[in-house]
C-alpha cells in the first residue's frame, strides 16, 4: 500500500494517537485484507478473457471491501493524485490508475487459508454488501450525486472488522462467531478488548494506506448518531442499522425499529421506505448469489491463489516487454532529438556552430566572465578578396575554400573555445580564459597555416587564400555586452584590411 499523502498526514497522525499502540503494530502485521472468494473467481474469469475493459474489472472489485480500499488508495496515491479530484468509487479510481495498475492491485488478492476462515466472515461481507446497497439507495433519493461515493463508503464502513479479524484470528471466532449479536454489542466486545472500535480502525487503516480525507472521516464517523445535516453522512450512518435489520433473524421488527428512529428525525415519506425495502428485496439475494454469500462458500484457495500468481507473471511480462519497448522509442525519439538539436546549431557547409548558436554562446559566457571575474577573447576573421575568388574561379570553388577552410580552424581550436560561421565568408572563434597575447597568437597561427597550406585546388593548381583578423579581449574595453565585443573584434579585423589585409590587429593595442 501507498502509506499516507501529504494531504492525510495530519489525519493520520491524529488518528495514530487514537489508536492503541499494539493494536497499531498488530495490524501493520497484515498487508492485505483477504478478498471474497466469488470475487476473486470473477477476477480471474475477466483477467483470462482477451477484451476484458476497466469497467469490467470496476464492477468485479465494487463489492469487494478489501479490493475497492486497496484500489481506491492507489489511486489517491501522490503519484496518481496530481491535481485531480480524489477518487470516490471503484469506477473513478480504475479510471485513475488505468489497466495495468488495476490488473496488478487486483491479482495480488488474498483469501483466507480456509474455508472455515471466509466462512467465518460471512456476516461482515454480508452487512457490507447490505449496507452499500441500502446507503446508495437513499443517497439516490437525498443525494443523488454523491450516491456512488456514498456506496464505497459504506461498503468500507466495517473494514477494521475484517482488519481485527486478520491481526487476529484466533480470538476472530470468541469476538465476532457469536450468532445474532447486535452490532452495538460487537462494538461494546471491541472497546473492552481492544480499547477502540473498528470504525477507528477503519479509518486508520485507510488512511495509512493512503485513501483520501473524505472517505477516511466518513469511516471514522460512519457509527455516530444519526443527527446530522450532512446528507451523505446519513445515508452512511443508517445504512448499517438497515443492514442489521435486513439480515436479522427478524427483519420485520428490526426494520420498524429503525423507521421509527428515522421518523423521529425527518418525516418518513422522504426516506421512501417502502421504495428502500423493495429494492433491497430485489436487489440483494441475486447479489448475494453472485458474491456466494447466500450459502457456504467452497474454494480452492491454493489453486486459485496460484493460477492468480500466473496471471500476475503473464501480467508483468507482457508490462515489462512493453516498458522495454517504450524506453528503446523514448531513446530513439532522444537520439533524434539531439541529433536535430546538433544540426539546427550547426553551418551545414564548415560543419561549424552557425551564427545563432555563437551569439548564444557568447551571451552565455560574456554573463559567466563577468559573474566569475574572468576573461574571454573572440577572434573575427574575414577570408580576403572574397567575391574576386568566386568570380574568377567560380562558386563551387569559393564554397571549397569555405568548407576547408572550416576545417582547418576546427583543427586549431582546443576544448573548449568554440569556432563558428558567423556570416558568408566570416568566422569567429570564442577563446575562453584567453587574453589578448594568447587569441593574438591563436590568430597568427590561423595566418600561417593558410600561407602553408592551399585550402583548394583548381584544376590541379593549389589555390591559397588569406586572411584578415581582428582580435577583442574582453579584459580591454569597458564592454557592456556582447556585442559590443564582437563589434570591437570587427573593428580590428577592418583595420587589418584597410592596412594592407592578410594580418592580425588586436582592439586597444
Ligand atoms: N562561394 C561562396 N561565396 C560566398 C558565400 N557566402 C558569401 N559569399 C561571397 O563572398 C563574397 C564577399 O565579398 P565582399 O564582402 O565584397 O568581400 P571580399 O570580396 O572578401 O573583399 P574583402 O573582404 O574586402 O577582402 C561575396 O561575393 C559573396 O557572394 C558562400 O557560402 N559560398
Amino acid at each position: 500500500m501507498t502509506g499516507p499523502n501529504a494531504v492525510s498526514e495530519t489525519l493520520y497522525t491524529s488518528l495514530t494517537d487514537q489508536l492503541p499502540s499494539f493494536l497499531s503494530s498488530a495490524l501493520l502485521q497484515c498487508k492485505r485484507l483477504p478478498t471474497l472468494p466469488a470475487v476473486a473467481l470473477n477476477i480471474l474469469d475477466i483477467s483470462r478473457g482477451a477484451e476484458a475493459t476497466l469497467s469490467d474489472y470496476a464492477s468485479a472489485i465494487e463489492h469487494d471491501p478489501a479490493l475497492t480500499a486497496r484500489i481506491m488508495s492507489v489511486a489517491n496515491s501522490v503519484h496518481y493524485l496530481r491535481a485531480a479530484q480524489p477518487p470516490h468509487t471503484c469506477f473513478d479510481a480504475t479510471q485513475r490508475i488505468g489497466l495495468d495498475v488495476t490488473l496488478a492491485t487486483v491479482l495480488s488478492f488474498c483469501l483466507f487459508e480456509n474455508d472455515h476462515g471466509a466462512r467465518g466472515r460471512l456476516p461482515f461481507w454480508q452487512r457490507s454488501i447490505t449496507a452499500a446497497v441500502a446507503a446508495s439507495y437513499l443517497a439516490q433519493q437525498l443525494c443523488p450525486h454523491q450516491s456512488g461515493s456514498v456506496f464505497t463508503t459504506a461498503l468500507l464502513q466495517d473494514i477494521g472488522i475484517l482488519a481485527l479479524q486478520t491481526a487476529y484470528p484466533g480470538d476472530a471466532e470468541r469476538l465476532y462467531g457469536i450468532e445474532n449479536t447486535s452490532h452495538q454489542h460487537i462494538m461494546q466486545v471491541e472497546k473492552r478488548y481492544f480499547g477502540c472500535h473498528h470504525a477507528l480502525v477503519g479509518a486508520w487503516l485507510l488512511a495509512k494506506w493512503g485513501a483520501h480525507d473524505g472517505l477516511i472521516h466518513a469511516i471514522q464517523h460512519s457509527h455516530d448518531g444519526l443527527d446530522t445535516e450532512d446528507n451523505a453522512a446519513l445515508c452512511l450512518r443508517v445504512s448499517g442499522a438497515i443492514a442489521d435489520a435486513w439480515l436479522s433473524a427478524n427483519p420485520a421488527d428490526a426494520l420498524a425499529g429503525v423507521m421509527r428512529q428515522l421518523n423521529a428525525l425527518t418525516p418518513s415519506s422522504e426516506w421512501a421506505m417502502s421504495g428502500l425495502l423493495a429494492h433491497l428485496q430485489q436487489t440483494l439475494p441475486p447479489l448475494m448469489e453472485t458474491l456466494g454469500l447466500g450459502m457456504p462458500v467452497t474454494v480452492d484457495s491454493v489453486a486459485l491463489l496460484k493460477e492468480a500468481q500466473q496471471r500476475l507473471f503473464e501480467h508483468t511480462l507482457s508490462l515489462s516487454a512493453r516498458l522495454d519497448a517504450q524506453q528503446k522509442a523514448r531513446e530513439t525519439l532522444l537520439n533524434d532529438y539531439a541529433e536535430l538539436q546538433q544540426r539546427s546549431r550547426l553551418d551545414p557547409l564548415t560543419q561549424l556552430a552557425n551564427r545563432a548558436w555563437l551569439e548564444e554562446q557568447l551571451r552565455e559566457r560574456f554573463r559567466l566572465c563577468l559573474t566569475t571575474e574572468r576573461t574571454m577573447s573572440v577572434v573575427f576573421i574575414d577570408l580576403d578578396h572574397f567575391k574576386v575568388l568566386n568570380d574568377r574561379y567560380g562558386h563551387q570553388a569559393g564554397d571549397q575554400v569555405l568548407a576547408h577552410f572550416g576545417r582547418m580552424l576546427a583543427s586549431l581550436i582546443r576544448v573548449g573555445d568554440l569556432a563558428g560561421r558567423y556570416g558568408g565568408e566570416e568566422f569567429l572563434v570564442i577563446l575562453p580564459d584567453e587574453d589578448a597575447e594568447g587569441a593574438r597568437r591563436f590568430a597568427e597561427r590561423i595566418t600561417r597555416r593558410l600561407q602553408e597550406r592551399p585550402m583548394a585546388r583548381v584544376d590541379q593548381e593549389p589555390l591559397y587564400v588569406s586572411v584578415s583578423i581582428g582580435v577583442a579581449c574582453l579584459t580591454d574595453g569597458g564592454f557592456g555586452d556582447e556585442r559590443e565585443l564582437i563589434d570591437a573584434a570587427d573593428q580590428s579585423m577592418y583595420f587589418t584590411k584597410r592596412s594592407g589585409r592578410g594580418g592580425v590587429s588586436v582592439y586597444g593595442h
